[in-house]
């Protein structure tokens, strides 16, 4: 099985890295053509300082070329998504697209899944997504992720030839549950750095991690999701790692929030995009998210972090 991976990135580059180390062969498509002689001629990228990366990795910027594999991973950020796919010019007939990006799209609406079956309809969509540092998977540090397929016999075909020995896949045939957890996971984790950094406490980022997990499974489930699916390592584990470490992007960028500091724009931080798209399904669908539309209203500044809490503490009193 041929096997393309769109995006040098750091969860790209780290994939093809996990992949070539086992002996696949994999080919990464960048859009930057210096990015790109870097991983090809000097097996090295600064998204991942240090990381000896194996001979066999290869890189190109022929996007056609590496869109012709049997297997094409996606690894850009999901406000991309819709573009990198248009720019893709061949159909893809019969092509395994795997999508390791976690958002949903601000402009539409729609999951990474659904969005991709519309601008390519004859290709299996899958999703790789789960608790996982790019630096990490890179390092060669065992990892356990969802990998997600409607077809099953597709799953089962992509587990197989995606795992290593230290990358360990479980499937699921829930792709709009793992899509949505991966996605939704990183607003719960701006809010929870926003939380630490603004010294409310450990206490309360618990409380926001909890009740942040029920309004991911709420939002999901009414979107088609099985809850069972949220509970797993592309929800609840990847809620966890995102929420309680400084690796994460997302965490980071709450953090610098809560302390009112900046932060560096050219960072992908998946979730503030996402909180906006959430909030806005919220409204459209009528369930009451307030952690997500607190979180939305922060990173579009219409929303003090003490303001955001004062909103939420105020609700009314409820069951659990
Ligand atoms: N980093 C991680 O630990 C993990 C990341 N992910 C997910 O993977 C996705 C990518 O993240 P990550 O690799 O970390 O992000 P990075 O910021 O490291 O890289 C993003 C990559 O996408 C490319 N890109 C962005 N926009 C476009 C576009 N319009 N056309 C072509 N290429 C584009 C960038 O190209 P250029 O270099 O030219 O700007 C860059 O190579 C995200 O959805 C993230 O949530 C999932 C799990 C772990
Ligand atoms: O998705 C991730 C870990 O699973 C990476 O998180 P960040 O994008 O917040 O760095």
């Amino acid at each position: 099985m041929s096997v393309s991976i769109i995006g040098t990135g750091a969860f790209g580059t780290a994939l093809g890295i996990a992949l070539a180390r086992d002996e696949r062969e994999v080919t990464i498509w960048g859009r930057d053509p210096y990015a790109v002689s870097r991983i090809r001629d000097h097996k090295s990228s600064p998204r991942l300082p240090g990381v000896k990366m194996p001979h066999s990795l290869s890189a190109t910027t022929d996007l056609e070329k590496a869109a012709a594999a049997e297997t094409v991973l996606i690894a850009v950020p999901a406000q991309s998504l819709h573009m990198v796919l248009k720019r893709i010019k061949s159909a893809m007939v019969g092509t395994r697209i795997v999508l390791c990006c976690k958002g949903i799209d601000l402009e539409s609406g729609l999951g990474v899944t659904e969005l991709t079956q519309q601008v390519k309809p004859s290709v299996t969509v899958a999703v790789l997504t789960g608790p996982s540092f790019a630096a990490d998977i890179a390092n060669g540090l065992p990892t356990a992720l969802t990998l997600a397929c409607a077809d099953e016999p597709s799953a089962r075909i992509l587990q197989e030839k995606l795992s290593t020995p230290v990358l360990r896949l479980y499937t699921t045939t829930d792709l709009v549950g793992a899509e949505l957890g991966g996605a939704l996971k990183n607003v719960i984790a701006i809010a929870c750095g926003a939380c630490i950094g603004a010294g409310l406490g450990d206490s309360a980022r618990a409380a926001l991690m909890t009740r942040g997990f029920a309004e991911m499974t709420r939002l999901a489930s009414a979107l088609g999701a099985r809850p069972e699916t949220l509970a797993g390592l592309s929800g609840l584990g990847d809620l966890t790692l995102t929420c309680t470490s400084e690796g994460s992007r997302n965490f980071r960028f709450g953090l610098s929030l809560g302390r009112g500091e900046d932060f560096e724009p050219t960072i992908t931080v998946e979730g503030a995009a996402t909180a906006r798209a959430a909030a806005k399904l919220s409204d459209l669908h009528g369930i009451p998210l307030p952690i997500t539309q607190a979180t939305a209203a922060l990173t579009t500044g219409d929303l003090t972090v003490q303001e955001a809490m004062d909103q939420l503490l105020s609700r009314p009193l409820k069951e659990e």
